[in-house]
């Protein structure tokens, strides 16, 4: 059946998917790969999966299979499941190194009106038994969404919601440290930071925890934005841990938290320091971002020969007292739809469909991290780069007395 602008309504959803979609929201389609199932013939749907996906090893990704619990799980809490494997070439002096890689999207789970230690508690409810559809797949490395203890809150510039914040082992932290060692899972987890050893000041930090329940470390935000009703430099400033890779049991990851998804050279610092895989946690909504996340993320797995996972969390926040955005426009409550749309991208320019844009979703890939080598030893970028010529640009042009390199046609204003 056709809706009235000639849309074919989402296929098979659950009915608040299927309300959502007939109430004209932003969230409509579930994502481009089953728009186009939905609406190409097997044929056509297959050479647009190539064009949009790419090909790994030569070959479209496979979907994996899980145990029957993740789906049991995944029914009886409402939420997406994918899975897909990344392969390497063989190599003869090398065995496949492959790990077992998982994302989760989500929204909040109660009003933002309610106390504050409800809606933290019914947050960890919620995705408690998507951690536990990961351990129950095997997933050796998993990372939570941006802030994922707490709404979105810093469109509201109000301070309150700094009592999301907490120390680095806080709440979130142990509550986390218990199911990485239940399954032997490293868990990448980004919160709201209160540095009580530093006046007690905020940071948007993820905590890395390894797979025996220990810290391995941390990494705080480096790029802040100031767009939009993304008002965070109101809340903490850039981060002050560089660009950390945390080597651990499955492999070398490092963490670049959403607005440094835009910095070509954040991406690039993480690739410096060896990482494999590198997660970007976020929350970003539709008419901001949504053109720029399928291809940001790609694009840095392409140029920096690692993996990267995206995610996002879903829905609409609304807050109990309306903002302006500074723009002249009307005072709102919301900051607009989380699309979701988490998703892998691997080195040689493949990359997975992405989960549901209006459901929480739990992403999982098989992923052989000989992948990276392999493409760094194809394209060589990393021994192409001009790494000193853009080193002394750099130097330059933090100088105050910068000029651009700008040579001017000296016949610019001849007529002709
Ligand atoms: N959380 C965050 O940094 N959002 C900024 C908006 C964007 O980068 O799309």
């Amino acid at each position: 059946m056709e809706s009235s602008n000639g849309e074919r309504p989402p296929q098979g959803e659950d009915a608040a998917a299927a309300a959502a979609a007939a109430a004209g929201s932003i969230g409509g389609y579930e994502s481009l790969h089953r728009l186009l199932e939905s609406n190409l013939s097997p044929e056509l749907f297959k050479e647009a999966s190539r064009l949009l996906l790419g090909l790994n090893c030569g070959r479209a990704l496979e979907a994996i299979s899980l145990p029957e619990s993740t789906s049991i799980l995944a029914k009886a809490h409402n939420f997406d499941v994918q899975a897909f494997r990344f392969d390497a070439d063989k190599e003869y002096l090398r065995q496949p190194r492959v790990v077992r890689v998982g994302l989760i999207q989500n929204s909040i789970a109660i009003p933002t009106t309610s106390h504050f230690a409800d809606q933290k508690k019914a947050i960890m409810e919620k995705v408690k038994p998507m951690i536990d559809a990961a351990g129950d797949a095997g997933v050796n490395i998993l990372c939570l969404q941006e802030a994922w203890t707490m709404p979105f809150a810093f469109c509201t510039r109000e301070k309150r919601w700094c009592e999301f914040a907490e120390s680095v082992d806080g709440e979130s932290t142990q509550f986390l440290q218990q199911l990485a060692k239940k399954y032997n899972m490293v868990i990448v987890s980004p919160i709201l930071e209160r540095d009580v050893n530093h006046g007690e000041i905020v940071w948007n930090t993820a905590v890395v925890i390894g797979n025996h329940g220990n810290i391995i470390g941390i990494h705080r935000k480096n790029h802040i934005p100031r767009v939009g009703d993304f008002n965070e430099s109101t809340y903490y400033m850039e981060g002050n841990t560089g660009h950390p890779v945390f080597e651990t049991a499955y492999g070398k990851i490092g963490v670049n938290i959403c607005y440094g998804r835009h910095h070509p050279l954040n991406w690039l610092a993480f690739g410096l320091n060896g990482a494999e895989i590198v997660f970007n946690p976020s929350a970003t909504v539709g008419e901001l971002s949504e053109p720029m996340w399928p291809i940001e993320a790609r694009n840095a797995a392409i140029a920096n020969s690692y993996f990267v996972g995206s995610i996002n969390r879903v829905g609409t926040e609304v807050f109990p007292n309306p903002f302006t955005s500074g723009d002249g426009k009307p005072q709102h409550a919301d900051f607009g739809h989380f699309y979701g749309s988490s998703h892998f991208s691997a080195p040689d320019a493949s990359c997975t469909p992405s989960l549901s844009r209006y459901r929480d979703g739990l992403m999982i890939s098989d992923m052989d991290l000989n992948l990276c080598r392999q493409i760094k030893d194809k394209w060589g970028f990393r021994m192409t780069a001009r790494y000193d010529t853009y080193a002394s640009l750099l130097s330059e042009y933090l100088k105050p007395d910068f000029k651009p390199q700008v040579i001017v046609d000296p016949l610019i204003n001849k007529s002709v």
